[in-house]
């Protein structure tokens, strides 16, 4: 459940009329997502999401993922720009916390994807991408590859309570994708970097909305297109690869941007680079979230088992 920071309808009342937008009717806290507090409020004229930022994000994030749904919706992208209030202000202050009023977008998020969806979806990030050519901001990705080996030292042989043996499983596999991580030869842009199906809304085969920009930045563009098949190709528990939907994302994004030799060479590696990623903040998760608190634990060892579809050789003795 994701409302950590309660706001009173006195207080979103009087919020609202910074913005012309009519007047409070209902506000209801939203129970999916984990990172932030989120609201569907309704006012005279609309509908609208009120996001507080809680500590994951940092406030000196926020104006770079807002000019980069500002830029995306610029160019006709189903993406939800903050609000604007009368002088112009996006991000506001509420109860403490950093917060946007931001546009309401149609549709469900994704539970279990199609190969039509898929292809949809992978063509959603290839417009993406076309769309930022013109991107000028840039942010490093605070979940990028040089913050693998510092993620894992901090999470040490406390990950073997997860998984007796983890610790080495991951400490080998990252290893092997350092060595070979393309630092130089791809092309960087902004990119998603977290577009799971949850982050993607659609209403039957169309995308009406990518959400959740909040670990967007600056990094390899196939690299979103990697964390995008792991997250997407695969059952919950990473056990079995759907390459109906794998080739179809694939494919979708191809529509836009071919993958070249060397993307398609670097795949598998730039894969299970997201499968560390994932692994290592959702066993930090695990391990510093207690096991009776309201968020949903999610499970790290369903990125180590996507590991051993990408590289045999990384196939998990803990999996
Ligand atoms: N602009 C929007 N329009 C309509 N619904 C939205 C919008 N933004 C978010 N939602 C709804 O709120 C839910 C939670 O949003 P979001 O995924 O951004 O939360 P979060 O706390 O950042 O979560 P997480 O990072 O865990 O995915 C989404 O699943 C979606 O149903
Ligand atoms: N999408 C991430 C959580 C938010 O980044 C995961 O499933 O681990």
């Amino acid at each position: 459940m994701a409302v950590y920071t309660q706001v009173s309808a006195e207080v979103l009342a009087a919020f609202l009329t910074r913005y012309d937008v009519g007047e409070l009717v209902s506000a209801k806290g939203i129970a999916e997502g984990v990172e932030n507090s989120n609201f569907l409020v309704e006012t005279t004229r609309d509908r609208f999401i009120l996001t507080l930022y809680e500590k994951r994000v940092a406030a000196a994030d926020l104006p770079f993922f807002m000019a980069l749904l500002d830029h995306l919706d610029a160019k006709g992208l189903p993406v939800p720009p903050a609000i604007k209030d009368r002088d112009g202000i996006e991000i506001q202050e509420l109860e403490g916390r950093p917060a946007c009023l931001i546009r309401f977008m149609p549709g469900v998020s994704l539970s279990h994807p199609t190969p039509a969806q898929a292809l949809a979806a992978g063509s959603a990030m290839g417009e993406m991408h076309r769309a930022v050519a013109d991107f000028a901001p840039t942010r490093e990705n605070s979940m990028g590859v040089d913050t693998w080996r510092p993620l894992l030292d901090r999470c040490g042989r406390s990950l073997d309570q997860i998984a007796p043996g983890l610790y080495d499983d991951l400490a080998a596999a990252l290893d092997h994708v350092e060595a070979r991580w393309p630092r130089d030869t791809l092309d960087r842009v902004a990119i998603h970097a977290d577009l799971f199906p949850d982050n993607v809304l659609m209403l039957g085969d169309t995308v009406t909305s990518l959400i959740d920009f909040y670990f967007a930045c600056t990094d390899i563009r196939v690299y979103d297109l990697a964390v995008m098949h792991g997250a997407w190709a695969f059952d919950g528990a990473g056990r079995n690869y759907d390459a109906a939907v794998g080739e179809a994302l694939i494919r979708g994004y191809e529509r836009h941007f071919p993958l070249s030799a060397e993307e398609r060479g670097l795949f598998a590696t730039l894969a299970s680079g997201a499968c560390i990623r994932f692994a290592l903040s959702r066993a930090w998760d695990w391990l510093n979230t207690p096991p009776d608190a309201l968020v949903m634990r999610k499970d790290p060892l369903a990125y180590m088992r996507r590991l051993g579809h990408y590289h045999p050789a990384l196939a998990m003795r803990v999996a």
